[in-house]
């Protein structure tokens, strides 16, 4: 169905199915563990929002919805400066806080996000994302707490995720093994 829009030589990396399956897991432990907390999620934007849309639906927790918006890539196929885009005006005082993203990469991202939570004055600061990029570079001394998936070193698109900001609306993970 997506072959018009998709560029040649893109492959799947990781399908629907399994990452159906994937948040199903996830959203079981955090059903779980914030079973008695008062929570505020927050989506990272723009790259988080079908994960968290996904994910949030299958969630039996107290709790209030926002998003803020983070970014460092761009059009860019590496990370550059961190840029604010929009800090939440929700109260996270007390609160417990679920940062909810599509990707820890080099993990900068989310520490900044972490850091900021903290500062707001939340009770407790944690992070799911839906993968998790194993590779030799340098990560943020960071590191999420709940990750779906772990994938290989590829530059990846779909499911939130952009190409040249565009091809977030696949509903599967493709990478292009030649670029
Ligand atoms: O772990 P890191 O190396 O910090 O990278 C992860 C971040 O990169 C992407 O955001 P991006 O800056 O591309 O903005 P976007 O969400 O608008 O695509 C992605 O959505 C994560 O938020
Ligand atoms: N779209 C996309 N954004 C990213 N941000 C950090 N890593 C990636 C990646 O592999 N793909």
């Amino acid at each position: 169905m997506y072959q018009k829009i998709l560029p040649a030589g893109s492959e799947i990396l990781i399908s629907e199915s399994t990452i159906d399956q994937a948040i199903n897991d996830l959203a079981a432990e955090l059903n779980s563990d914030y079973a008695d907390k008062e929570v505020a999620f927050l989506t990272i934007m723009n790259g988080g929002m079908i994960f968290a849309s996904a994910l949030s639906t299958r969630l039996n927790i107290d709790m209030e919805m926002d998003y803020l918006q983070l970014s460092r890539y761009g059009k860019s196929k590496t990370g550059g400066q961190l840029v604010w885009k929009y800090q939440p005006e929700i109260n996270l005082k007390n609160r417990h806080v679920i940062l909810c993203d599509d990707i820890y990469d080099e993990g900068h991202t989310l520490e900044a996000a972490h850091n900021w939570c903290m500062k707001q004055g939340a009770q407790s600061t944690s992070s799911v994302v839906l993968v998790l990029k194993e590779h030799d570079r340098t990560y943020a001394d960071y590191k999420p707490d709940y990750v779906a998936l772990n994938i290989p070193d590829h530059y990846i698109f779909g499911y939130g995720m952009d190409l040249e900001e565009k091809l977030r609306q696949l509903p599967a993970i493709y990478y292009l093994p030649d670029a």
